[in-house]
């Protein structure tokens, strides 16, 4: 048994996988064999999805057929969506993520068919991929205190989402970044959101239950939460002319800025560079650049720290998609839930290959307690 130990397991490789490969180094990330720069502006959310699953892009007659099944399951349950309303007005104000959360848990413990076979793991994942959009959707709506709006069947996934949300058509642009935000948070092999969940699956049990532990761990401020932390220190900062001054405060002060360091990248991260491309145009085409503005101030005083400190850190996919989000539309308490419907195609891929080829994951501990403690009777204890 090896006892060196790794804080964070941090370069720790636990495991094979096909589905996707981060080279930190290089700043490249690649689904099953095609590298994201491939796929942006090629291939729809929906393919992708169907990549991460099957190990290859689908033909039209396989597309049409996922496409298909997404729509069915797109409109919400009204058991589910009077739970969702429920939660989202219930006084303790649970965030997307929780509800998102409890919903998955819900659904999975209504879905009558417990298989755990292939064909029913893939029925749960395409059912998942279709309700956690409308379900965070439906958040959106019914934290502004509007009604659900009922999912379209003529729209593509990003499409519908951005119609359920705004409640009218959206334009082609947003589309286009939508989905191309969606493909680019799909996978990334074993983030710690990953990880839990293929512990989870790993122990045989159902895959509702991976990825209820996954959203649990996405949900962190370290992780996915990051995307809604960046826009609110932005909005708290709120002035563009402020933001140099106050970020560098953070640095000094030793806050960890939000949308920054990556425990894999040491170079950059590929999907920011197109996030920030698209939230530019986005955000110019909205008529509303401060938040963009104050991301690129942001970014540009942060590496000067990083960099002067000799740190090899840079910003990550959570910095700029608050500015892109915000100019369509969304409130920032969907970002993170917005990170789960794309993540949701990536976990599923992750527990499909986990069922595939088994073993529980069960790693050590190097136990830095006492042993041989003698008992003391509870009325002699101090
Ligand atoms: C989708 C995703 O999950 S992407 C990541 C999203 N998370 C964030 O954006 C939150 C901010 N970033 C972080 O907390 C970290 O960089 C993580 C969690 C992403 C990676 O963590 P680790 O690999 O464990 O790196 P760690 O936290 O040890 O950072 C290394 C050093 O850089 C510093 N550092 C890392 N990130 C930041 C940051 N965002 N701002 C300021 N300093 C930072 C740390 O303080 C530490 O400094 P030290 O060596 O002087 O103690
Ligand atoms: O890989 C990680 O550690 C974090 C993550 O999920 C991502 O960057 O998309």
């Amino acid at each position: 048994m090896s006892t060196q130990v790794k804080a964070g397991l941090e370069d720790v490789v636990a495991g094979t996988s096909d589905i996707c490969f981060v080279d930190g180094e290089k700043g490249r990330l690649v689904y099953q064999g095609y590298d994201i720069n491939e796929l942006v502006g090629k291939a729809s959310f929906e393919e992708v999805v169907y990549l991460l699953w099957h190990g290859k892009l689908p033909n039209q007659a396989e597309l049409d057929a996922l496409k298909a099944e997404l729509q069915k399951y797109r409109d919400i349950p009204t058991d589910v969506l009077d739970l969702v309303r429920s939660l989202v007005n219930n006084p303790a104000k649970p965030t997307g993520m929780e509800v998102l959360r409890t919903a998955a848990s819900y659904i999975g413990a209504v879905d009558p068919d417990k298989g755990m076979d292939r064909e029913t793991h893939l029925k749960q994942a395409t059912k998942l991929i279709a309700l956690s959009a409308s379900i965070t959707a439906a958040v959106g709506r019914f934290m502004k205190g509007l009604d659900y709006v009922a999912p379209r069947q003529d729209l593509g996934h990003a499409a519908n989402f951005l119609y359920m949300l705004n409640g009218q058509q959206p334009d082609e642009l947003s589309v286009e970044a939508f989905d191309v935000a969606l493909i680019l948070h799909a996978d990334h092999e074993l983030n710690a959101s990953t990880f839990a969940g293929r512990v989870t699956v790993a122990t045989l049990s159902d895959l509702y239950s991976g990825v209820t532990s996954a959203i649990g761990a996405l949900k962190g401020p370290l992780h996915g939460g990051a995307n809604e932390d960046v826009l609110r220190m932005l909005m708290e900062i709120d002035s563009v002319e402020k933001t140099a001054e106050e970020v560098q405060k953070r640095l000094e002060n030793g806050v960890k800025v939000p949308g920054f360091g990556h425990r894999v990248y040491r170079n950059y991260d590929p999907r920011g560079l197109v996030l920030k491309r698209y939230a530019k145009e986005l955000t110019a085409k909205a008529g509303n650049t401060k938040w963009f503005e104050m991301t690129e101030i942001t970014e540009d005083v942060v590496l000067k720290y990083f960099e002067k400190k000799g740190k090899d850190l840079k910003y990550n996919v959570d910095l700029y998609s608050g500015s892109l989000y915000n100019a369509m539309g969304i409130p920032v308490e969907l970002f993170t839930p917005i990170f789960v419907m794309s993540r949701m195609s990536g976990w599923t891929a992750h527990f499909l290959e986990q069922y595939a080829n088994n073993r529980i994951i069960r790693p050590r501990a190097e136990y830095t307690g006492p042993v041989d403690l003698e008992f003391v009777p509870i009325q002699e204890r101090e």
